[in-house]
């Protein structure tokens, strides 16, 4: 029985995700040791839930998605910064739904299988450059990822647009943390927004960021309107979405704001998930010499391939615990309720905010043994002939991609994108820590002692690492691919 207004326990007042003093995720898991799995509280005069169970986030957030759906409306990132185009902060609406079923064109199966040739010339190209300069190797990361998004979004080549890729990554990492939720003032008092502009020189510097990433975003989209009329064939996202306009009636603005989203949305997340598998190498070289035994008895001599997915299931265990282990977007994005509800006793009001701490849900021992060890073990389990069992999927068993209706529209490409660069790594390096001079062995990097880039998302800083070709042999392969 739910008595009016008794909300879930936790503190009175907090600075939310720690108020910069600790990791968002470290936060969360703080919270949730205290107050137990339903956590309420006030910030800045806002409602806010932590759900730490993934029954009550599947229950509120999927079950009831049609109340958990929203986004709280946000000044800076939202209003000014996007001009209510963005589909990260779109309330739920008719936009919103328009905006994500174009998203289904990127990831339905034929479209995947399509983009599988583009993705293995990109990986190749990712581990050229990883022998020419292993030391770079997070440079070439996000290269990577970019790459194949900006190839699978625009149809355009990397190679040929360095410049492009240097404004949009530039523009990621800055919305990256203005997304963050109440990273400006404006949102946690949102009178400030009627102070006169002389006032407010944060308002300028959002619209600024709008005027600069519009016409960024609209010329990508735009030079795909220009190659369309041309009768060029482009095989992309927004040759699609330029295709069916009429039909779903999405403006130029929002179009230009679809692609956008799809490169920062897939860009550095994904990069961030491959070198949060590095950082698994590095502590767990038994894990390396296993997957690298199964990738050599299927693909000895050539780079694997999609196709042989099935044929491998530890490596498919490795990309489910690369997945589990630190998840790259550790507390989701926060789901605005659209009315109050009771749920288990607790009145949890409308408008409020709720935080799915994917992060708690995957260091739950309840939920996995021993969470903080890198273990694909928990998710090795061939068939009767050694195959991927045909059930088991690498979206399954974790929650890394969140809930819902706002759950993760790319999170088929992402799997598929992620298999290929993990698969593609090992094939070809000995990749360990770097050898510590007074002991001789291989120096371990704890995760919980190296800083971290904290935001939605979130990666290690670059740490010393060895990347090293298995052989002459992979080289000459590698080399050839890059070159066909
Ligand atoms: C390892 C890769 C990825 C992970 C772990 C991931 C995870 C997530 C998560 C947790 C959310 C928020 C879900 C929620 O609110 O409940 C999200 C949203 C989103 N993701 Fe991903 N993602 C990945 C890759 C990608 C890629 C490759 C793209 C695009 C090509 C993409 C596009 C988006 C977009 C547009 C949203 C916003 C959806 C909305 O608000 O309705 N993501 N993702």
């Amino acid at each position: 029985q739910t008595q009016k207004g008794k909300t879930p326990p936790g503190p009175k007042s907090t600075n939310l995700f720690g108020g910069g003093k600790m990791y968002s995720w470290k936060w969360s898991e703080e919270l949730y040791r205290k107050y137990g799995s339903i956590v309420g509280f006030r910030a800045g005069g806002d409602h806010y839930v932590l759900l730490s169970s993934p029954s009550d986030a599947e229950e509120l957030l999927a079950k009831q998605a049609v109340h958990f759906s929203g986004r709280k409306e946000v000044v800076y990132a939202g209003k000014y910064r996007s001009n209510n185009k963005r589909m990260l902060l779109l309330p739920h609406s008719d936009e919103l739904h328009k905006q994500r079923l174009m998203f289904k064109f990127l990831v339905r199966s034929t479209a995947l299988q399509s983009y599988h040739v583009r993705e293995e010339l990109h990986l190749a190209r990712l581990l050229e450059n990883l022998i020419d300069s292993p030391l770079k190797y997070h440079d070439h990361l996000y290269y990577y990822t970019a790459g194949i998004i900006m190839a699978v979004t625009y149809g355009i080549d990397v190679k040929a647009n360095q410049d492009i890729l240097d404004e949009i990554l530039s523009s990621n990492a800055s919305f990256n943390k203005d997304a963050v939720p109440g990273a400006h003032l404006v949102d946690i008092m949102p009178w400030l927004d009627y102070l006169p502009d002389i006032l407010s020189p944060w308002r300028k510097d959002a619209i600024q960021k709008h005027q600069m990433e519009i016409k960024l975003f609209g010329k990508l989209a735009n030079d795909v309107k220009i190659r369309l009329g041309q009768g060029v064939d482009t095989d992309c996202l927004m040759a699609h979405v330029w295709s069916s306009q009429s039909k779903d009636k999405l403006d130029d603005e929002s179009i230009a704001y679809l692609g956008g989203s799809a490169f920062e949305a897939g860009t550095s997340v994904t990069a961030f998930l491959i070198h949060t598998f590095l950082l698994a190498c590095v502590n767990y070289p038994g894990m390396v010499s296993r997957a690298q035994a199964e990738l050599d008895n299927i693909t000895p001599d050539e780079l694997p391939q999609y196709h042989q997915m099935k044929q491998m299931p530890y490596l498919h265990a490795v990309v489910k615990e690369t997945l589990r282990w630190i998840p790259v977007t550790p507390l989701a994005f926060p789901h605005q309720s659209e009315r109050s509800m009771d749920y288990k006793g607790y009145e949890i009001p409308a408008r409020s905010l709720i935080i799915p701490s994917i992060w708690n849900m995957h260091r739950n021992p309840e939920n996995f043994r021993d969470p903080s060890v890198f273990d694909p073990n928990r998710w090795f389990d061939p068939d009767d002939n050694g195959h991927v069992k045909s059930s088991s999927n690498l979206l399954a068993g974790h929650w890394a991609f969140g809930f819902g209706r706002r759950e993760c529209p790319a999170r088929y490409l992402a799997v598929d994108l992620a298999w290929g660069a993990i698969a593609s790594l090992l094939w070809a390096f000995d990749i360990k820590g770097v050898t510590d001079q007074s002991t001789g062995k291989a120096m371990n990097i704890d995760p919980d002692m190296i800083p971290w880039m904290d935001g939605v998302n979130i990666e290690p800083a670059p740490f010393p690492i060895s990347i090293t070709p298995r052989s002459s042999v992979h080289i000459t392969k590698i080399k050839s691919k890059c070159s066909a």
